[in-house]
């Protein structure tokens, strides 16, 4: 069994990772109001007097805090600190990223409104005590990283005292997914699960859970053996023992972890870095199933199996391999399925649905909206693919229906649901389709790797931007500007420009400044330059200079704009790149909102289009809706919804779309209607005539200025974010950033361009 373990996905710098969680609002979370809070009545609503009516309510039947309150959709993750990740006992406070990761996870992944609550206490009572009281204010409570033996007797007393799921995710998340996985692995070697032999090393909180589950489905206790920072857990072994340890002790002869692996079929790594050798993976049987789940840093690394042995299946707790087994696979999913039910608790009939549903998951063939997770490279399921990707859209309908209905079978579901069909449509409609985009986008690129022009290469924030852009494997970056400047500044700011993947090219002193002279002045002569302009752009613009290596094939696509206005900007790159033949350049904001994604556009080229030309705006940001991966539904806004009021301005939308009628597009549209009409669908009811199958997904605007004010309102208003303009539709890929941009910002237009710039 060849294969090859790759490693696909980001690697980050310390530094990097310090910054994400420094840049704007310190940490990962913010709380926003779901509700008006703007005038006397709303105030009178939410707060004194009106707050006193669900008060009463709730007061008088329970339940009804379902109604009135987030307490349905609320998740607590709680922590103490005592094992964070693999890194150990760091305390309550060092916990609290970990634990703010994990609650924005859940409403990244299943839309679980989350709160970490870090408790400052490594004292079992005293942790119960605090958290025995907190059940009003949340939906479940989600244990982490909280070490053995306590976690076992602080889950066991919550799950006593609290009428919610009580969930310790270090413990039953990661079984579930092991499970998941290790279903998979053994269907692929051909094992049964009855006489398959596995070692544990780790008898924590995750390892006791897991050889728990993996009996409960039928593994032989016999066949699992348990190791931990003393070896082998024998029966009558007594130093560093507790009961849970004691459970599973066998009868062996064999006292440290290499004796235990001899022959053995599996190994689950749940405890530290580097704990597994090459000479152990040496002696397991044919085929091992290699689990190094420790992170950050797993047991051992699938470069160091691939060294010694070609037949493994080797899965880590990392998102930069293949086979990520980790519990963000689960606990989002697991706890949206259990809160939907409000299920009192989650038992083990649940937690075998999810693992069984996820490894099911990880069988079927991928559709193609699915594929588009996995950028191009559809995985087909066999070693390499044991286990889907957190990011695969499927595991938001798949996995909480699964629990849901185990929920309901089992008798613990408060709120049975009756039509699952509904729900699990319910489900996908919670998934954010721009997230899995940019994913996408990013994915692909790492495939297929692009040489990207980084114009502005003296700005701090381009060459951050460059250094993640290398880091993130999307390819070189080349930084255009002075290699003194460039360095010196580097230097000032901290970022280390010293790596492969990172050129540095000054245009004064470039070889290839001829050549690029000449063809600019080609394009040039007839529309008032001299060949010593041409001469005097090449040297000194780093936009012409920039277009130029494009346009010749020097380098694959631009990012530009942080030092320059977005009209300036495109006014030099078109000097040298025209239009796709065919194509009309526009610019289209991806703007993002409480959980919908809509495209606006033409946000960056005219200023006022006359009716073909919003046509030809319309085909173009349809065909960039396709290519993003959704299918388009197209309102042409006006002020004026069909005919109502009448207005000139109005009368060209409605023109723009009978050139499309007559045009024959293949995508749905209509207009001209207002924004309202175009987004909301009660609004839209009151046309039973118009053409769209539901709420617009892209916006085309009647003019530059609605565009561009109305998505920079979004931005500094709504909440929204916004995403672009990007440009689309020139015949090589550009992409020009604002004056503001930040490194993120940059990197997801360099990665865009890279994906433009295709195969
Ligand atoms: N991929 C995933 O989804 C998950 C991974 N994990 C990982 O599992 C590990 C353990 O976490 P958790 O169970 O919560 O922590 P605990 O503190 O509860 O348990 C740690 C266990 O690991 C053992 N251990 C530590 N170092 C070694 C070593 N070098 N060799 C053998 N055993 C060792 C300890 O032994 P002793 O009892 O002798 O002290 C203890 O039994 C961490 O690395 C964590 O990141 C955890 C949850 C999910
Ligand atoms: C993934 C996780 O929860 C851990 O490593 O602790
Ligand atoms: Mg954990």
């Amino acid at each position: 069994m060849a294969r090859k373990t790759e490693t696909n996905g980001p690697s980050v710098s310390a530094q990097e990772a310090l910054e994400f969680h420094a840049m704007g609002r310190p940490g990962k979370l913010e709380i926003v109001a779901t509700k008006p809070m703007t005038t006397q009545r709303d105030l009178s609503l939410a707060y004194s007097p009106g707050v006193a009516v669900p008060v009463r309510a709730i007061a008088e039947d329970p339940s009804r805090a379902f109604d009135y309150t987030t307490r349905g959709n609320m998740v607590a993750v709680i922590s103490n600190g005592t094992a964070i990740l693999g890194l150990g006992n760091l305390g309550a406070l060092a916990s609290k990223p970990v634990m703010e990761g994990k609650a924005v996870l859940f409403k990244r992944f299943a839309d679980v409104d989350s709160i970490d609550l870090e408790v400052d206490t490594e004292d079992a009572d005293e942790f119960i005590n605090c958290v025995r009281f907190l059940g009003p204010s949340f939906g479940g409570i989600n244990l982490e990283d909280i070490k053995a033996p306590e976690c076992f007797i602080i889950e066991q007393r919550l799950r006593e005292l609290m009428d919610i799921p009580v969930f310790h995710d270090d413990q039953h998340g990661t079984a579930i997914i092991s499970a998941a996985g290790l279903i998979n692995a053994l269907e692929i070697t051909g094992r049964d699960m009855k006489t398959t032999k596995m070692v544990c090393n780790g008898a924590g909180a995750a390892g006791i859970a897991c050889i728990e589950l993996m009996k409960a489905m039928g593994f032989a206790p016999e066949n699992i053996i348990l190791c931990d920072t003393k070896g082998v857990v024998f029966q009558g072994r007594t130093e560093g023992m507790n009961q849970w340890k004691s459970a599973h002790a066998v009868k062996t002869d064999t006292r440290s972890l290499a004796e235990a692996l001899d022959g053995a079929d599996v190994f689950l790594g749940l405890s530290a870095k580097g704990a597994l050798t090459t000479a152990m993976v040496q002696s397991m049987a044919k085929n091992p199933i290699i689990f190094a789940m420790a992170n950050p840093d797993p047991e051992i690394t699938p470069e160091e199996v691939a060294e010694i042995r070609t037949d493994a299946i080797m899965a880590t707790g990392r998102s930069d391999y293949a086979n990520q087994v980790n519990n963000v696979l689960g606990f989002p999913y697991i706890f949206r399925g259990a809160l939907d039910v409000r299920a009192t608790t989650i038992n083990d009939d649940m937690k075998i649905a999810a693992a069984r549903a996820l490894a099911e998951l990880a069988r079927q063939d991928v559709p193609d909206d699915v594929a588009a997770a996995y950028q191009g490279n559809r995985p087909k399921f066999g070693p390499n693919y044991i286990i889907p990707v957190p990011f695969d859209p499927r595991l938001i309908s798949a996995i909480p229906l699964a629990v849901a209905k185990a929920a309901m079978e089992s008798g613990v579901a408060r709120k049975p649901i009756l039509d699952l069909d509904r729900y699990a449509q319910e489900l996908s409609a919670r998934r954010d389709p721009i997230a899995s985009t940019l994913q996408r986008i990013y994915d692909r690129v790492r495939r297929q790797p692009k040489r990207i022009v980084f114009a502005e290469g003296e700005e701090e924030q381009v060459m951050r931007a460059a250094v993640s852009y290398v880091n993130q494997r999307l390819g070189t970056a080349i930084l255009l500007g002075r290699d003194d400047v460039i360095k010196e500044n580097a230097k000032h700011a901290g970022i280390d420009l010293n790596k492969q993947g990172i050129e540095i090219i000054n245009a004064r002193l470039s070889r290839r400044n001829g050549i690029y002279t000449d063809y600019l002045y080609e394009r040039m002569q007839r529309k008032g330059f001299l060949f010593r302009d041409c001469q005097r752009l090449i040297n000194n613009d780093r936009n012409h200079f920039a277009a130029c290596m494009v346009a010749l094939g020097d380098a694959d696509g631009i990012v530009t704009g942080v030092t320059r206005n977005y009209s300036t900007a495109l006014d030099d790159i078109r000097r040298v790149i025209d239009a796709k033949p065919g194509h009309r350049v526009i610019g289209v904001s991806i703007v993002l909102a409480r959980g919908k994604t809509v495209l606006v556009a033409d946000t960056a080229v005219h200023d006022m289009p006359n009716a073909e030309q919003i046509a030809d705006i319309a085909e173009e940001a349809a065909g960039f809706a396709r290519r993003m991966g959704y299918e388009p539904r197209l309102a042409m806004l006006a002020y004026s919804t069909f005919g109502h009021p009448q207005g000139e301005r109005s009368e060209r939308v409605q023109e723009a779309v009978r050139i499309l009628d007559k045009r024959r597009v293949d995508f749905e549209y209509d207009g001209e209607m207002a924004a309202d009409v175009a987004l909301n669908a009660r609004a839209m009811a009151q046309y039973p005539f118009i053409r769209l199958t539901g709420p617009a997904n892209v916006l085309i605007m009647p003019a530059f200025h609605s565009a561009s004010i109305s998505t920079k309102m979004l931005q500094e208003l709504g909440g929204s974010t916004v995403i672009g303009p990007l440009l689309v539709g020139l015949n090589k890929p550009v992409q020009i950033v604002s004056l503001n941009a930040k490194d993120s910002d940059i990197v997801n237009m360099a990665a865009i361009a890279a994906y433009s710039a295709g195969t």
